[in-house]
C-alpha cells in the first residue's frame, strides 16, 4: 500500500506504475472517493465539536437558569446527533471502501526496472557456469527419479489429487540435505533461522500482497480465519505486526523454513511433468526487515541476490539472474531478480528462486514500524528472495549432474548434509 499523501500528490506517478504493472485500478476514482471521505469527516468532526461548544453552553445556561436558552441549544444539540446519527455510518463505510482501494494500488517500480508486459521481456544480465555437455543420452528429471526410484506420483495423486508427489529414498534425503544446507549456510551469514506456521490469518496474508488479488492461490481452511500460506514470508510479514521495532535492532535478518501451498490457479496444463509445479514444496526463504531508507534496502537487494548466488554456486548449477520487468513483477515490488537454473532436458533457464524489494509498500499493509534515530514512528521497509525451493531445484540438480551410468553426483557442499554420500544410484 502507498502512503495515501503520496498518491494525492503524485497523481501521475502512480497512474504510470499502474500502467505498467498492467493494474487496472482507477487512481481518479479513488481520489474522487478521497475527497468525499475528506469532507465527509471534515462536517462530521464540525458536527462533534459544535457539540462540545453546545454542551458547555447548555451548562452555562442552567446555571444563570436560563430555561429558554437552555431549550434552545438542547434542541439544536438534538439535531447535531442526529446529523451525526446520519452520516457516520456513509463515512465509516466510504473510509472502508477506500482502504479496499488503497490496497489496489501498486507500489512505484525502480527507474532501473525494464519496462515490458510480461515475462518474455525479462532482461538477463548475469550468466555463471558452463552449460553440462554430456557425450551421452541424458535423461530429463522424471526420468532420472523414476530410474533410481526416487518418487512416486501416481500414489500422491491417489492421495492428495493433482501436482503432488511423494520423494523417495535419496531424494528424500536429498531435499532434507538441501533445507539443511540452505539454513546452515544462511545462519553462518548471521541470518537468524525460523521454523514459522504454514498457517497464517487474514491479515498476514492482505500485509504480504497475496489478499485480496491473488487469493485465488490460497486454501483455506474451513470455518477459521486461517489459510495455508504459499511462502514464509507471509508467516514472517504477520510475526511483528503492530509492533515498534527498535531502530538499533534493524536490519532483522531471518532464514525461514516452512512447507508452501498453492492451488496454481490458471496454469491447468502447464508444467505438469515431475514434480516442477506442485501445489505443495518446501521453502527456505531469505527475509529482511531494515529501516526506512532506499540505499539500505537496495544494499540488502543485492546481498540477498548473492547469498542465492553463492549457494547455487555450490551446488555447480550453471544459472542466469534477470531483471524482471515491469509487467511480470506484481503490485508490490519495487525491484525483482529472478534467478533462472540451467535445464538440460528442456535446453533453456528456468526460474528457481525470486528476490525483491519492496520499500514500505508491504510495511504499511501490515503495520509493521520501528523508531529512527530521531525518535520517529516510520515503516521499516522489507525484502525477500529464496534461499533453497525443493523439489524445484532438484530438477537441474539431478539433470545438470547426472552421470554416463545413469548415477548422479551429489556436489562437495551438499555432501555433509548426505552422510557423505557422493552419489545417487550407486552402491
Ligand atoms: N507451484 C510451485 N511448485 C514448485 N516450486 C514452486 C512453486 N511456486 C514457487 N516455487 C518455487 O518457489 C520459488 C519462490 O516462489 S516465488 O513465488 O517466486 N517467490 C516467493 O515465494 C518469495 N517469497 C521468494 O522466495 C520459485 O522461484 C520456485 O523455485
Amino acid at each position: 500500500m502507498l502512503d495515501l499523501a503520496f498518491i494525492r500528490s503524485n497523481p501521475d506517478v502512480v497512474k504510470e506504475a499502474a500502467r505498467l504493472k498492467n493494474n487496472s485500478i482507477d487512481i481518479d476514482a479513488l481520489l474522487a472517493l478521497d475527497q468525499h471521505v475528506v469532507a465527509l469527516q471534515h462536517e462530521v468532526e464540525e458536527a462533534r465539536a459544535k457539540q462540545n461548544q453546545l454542551s458547555k453552553g447548555i451548562q452555562q445556561a442552567a446555571k444563570e437558569k436560563n430555561v429558554e436558552l437552555r431549550n434552545n441549544l438542547i434542541a439544536e444539540g438534538k439535531k447535531l446527533a442526529e446529523l451525526i446519527k446520519a452520516k457516520e455510518p456513509e463515512l465509516n463505510q466510504m473510509t472502508e471502501e477506500r482502504y479496499n482501494m488503497l490496497l489496489l494500488v501498486p507500489n512505484i517500480p525502480d527507474p532501473s526496472t525494464p519496462v515490458g508486459k510480461d515475462e518474455s521481456e525479462n532482461v538477463p544480465f548475469k550468466y555463471w557456469g558452463e552449460l553440462p555437455e554430456f557425450g551421452f543420452s541424458a535423461l530429463d528429471h522424471y526420468d532420472l527419479m523414476l530410474k533410481h526410484n526416487l518418487v512416486d506420483i501416481e500414489r500422491a495423486v491417489k492421495v492428495a489429487g493433482s501436482r503432488s508427489y511423494v520423494l523417495r529414498g535419496d531424494a528424500a534425503r536429498l531435499e532434507l540435505a538441501l533445507i539443511n544446507f540452505a539454513m546452515d549456510k544462511m545462519a553462518r551469514k548471521g541470518f537468524t533461522p525460523l521454523i514459522v506456521p504454514s498457517m497464517a490469518r487474514d491479515f498476514a496474508f492482505v500485509g504480504n500482497g497475496q489478499f485480496p488479488k491473488g487469493r485465488d492461490q490460497v486454501y483455506e481452511l474451513k470455518d477459521q480465519d486461517l489459510f495455508l500460506v504459499g511462502t514464509a514470508e507471509v508467516s514472517i510479514t504477520g510475526m511483528y505486526k503492530d509492533e515498534i521495532l527498535k531502530g538499533e535492532e534493524l536490519p532483522l535478518k531471518f532464514v525461514g523454513y516452512s512447507p508452501c501451498f498453492r492451488q496454481e490457479a490458471g496454469t491447468y496444463g502447464k508444467d505438469t511433468r515431475g514434480v516442477f509445479r506442485i501445489h505443495q514444496f518446501n521453502k527456505v526463504e531469505q527475509y529482511i526487515i531494515c529501516k526506512a531508507d532506499h540505499e539500505e534496502s537496495v544494499f540488502w537487494f543485492e546481498q540477498l541476490l548473492q547469498n542465492a548466488e553463492e549457494l547455487i554456486q555450490d551446488l555447480e548449477l550453471p544459472y542466469r539472474v534477470v531483471n524482471v520487468c515491469t509487467g511480470d513483477m506484481g503490485d508490490g515490488k519495487v525491484g525483482m531478480y529472478d534467478i533462472e537454473c540451467w535445464v538440460p532436458s528442456e535446453k533453456r533457464y528456468r526460474e528457481t528462486h525470486s528476490c525483491s524489494y519492496l520499500h514500505d509498500w508491504q510495511a504499511r499493509r501490515a503495520n509493521l514500524r520501528y523508531r529512527d534515530e530521531e525518535g520517529k514512528v516510520r515503516f521499516v521497509h522489507t525484502l525477500n528472495n529464496t534461499a533453497i525451493a525443493s523439489p524445484r531445484i532438484l530438477i537441474p540438480l539431478l539433470e545438470t549432474h547426472q552421470q554416463a551410468d545413469g548415477s548422479v553426483r551429489i556436489p562437495e557442499a551438499l555432501r555433509p548434509f548426505m552422510g557423505g554420500q557422493e552419489f545417487i544410484g550407486r552402491p
